[in-house]
């Protein structure tokens, strides 16, 4: 159940892989690529799901360090990993079932929505668009937008103010600890999804306001 609210709220701050679309084909097409391209070996599929949410930079290096590669082809590795995900984005994912009806929900109780992901903007948008999922949003951040990324506080801040909005008026719906530390120092109310990636560990063990299996139980959530 959402705290009791001081303020109405009036927009919702969602964020993109795990929680909108299923993004972990795409991220393991591009970092196998990747390593065919640095002569490494091919990493699986669950242990980059492990790695999902802290931006590219984190999957990256995060997967040169599980193959114990040297941290030295990082700038490499990064060439070849923008390259194939610029030209797979989209092939491998999927928009999770229920979202189209949440956001739906969301809109009908008058909220804006603003999409806020860690992912490269440019691929965000392109992604969002690829899935028919653009025109639900007022605005769209990606990981490069801001100074900081989740889960710091600045990115909701950031949002919250450009949507003219006090933080405890946005909801901020996400899958992973980093979006709740961030709703929890930004000061905005937070509902997880429990479907998202949470780098392998259970969802239910961070601490937030509500969880949904599915976005289409976001009303429910907004009614309570
Ligand atoms: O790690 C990423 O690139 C995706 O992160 P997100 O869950 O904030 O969309
Ligand atoms: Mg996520």
């Amino acid at each position: 159940m959402l705290p009791p609210a001081t303020m109405p709220l009036r927009a919702a701050i969602v964020d993109l892989d795990g929680t909108l679309v299923d993004t972990l084909g795409d991220f393991h097409a591009a970092l196998n690529e990747m390593l065919g391209a640095l002569r490494l070996p091919a990493i699986e599929r669950a242990v980059v799901a492990r790695f999902i949410g802290k931006g590219s930079e984190h999957l990256i290096r995060a997967t040169l360090g599980h193959l114990g590669a040297p941290a030295s082809l990082y700038a490499q590795a990064w060439e070849h990993y923008q390259a194939a995900y610029r030209r797979l984005n989209g092939r491998w994912s999927m928009v999770y079932p229920g979202v189209s009806e949440g956001l739906a929900q969301l809109r009908r109780a008058g909220l804006q929505l603003a999409c806020l992901t860690n992912k490269p903007g440019e691929f965000a948008r392109e992604l969002l668009a690829a899935k028919g999922l653009a025109s639900q949003f007022e605005l769209v951040f990606g990981g490069d937008a801001f100074a900081r990324k989740k889960p710091d506080p600045l990115p909701l801040l950031k949002t919250c103010e450009a949507l003219g909005l006090a933080p405890a008026q946005v909801l901020m719906v996400g899958d992973s600890r980093n979006d709740a530390a961030a709703a929890r120092a930004a000061g905005c109310p937070v509902v997880l999804v429990t479907y998202g990636y949470n780098h392998g560990e259970p969802v239910h063990s961070v601490d937030a306001d509500a969880y949904v299996g599915s976005l289409a139980e976001i009303g429910r959530v907004l009614a309570a």
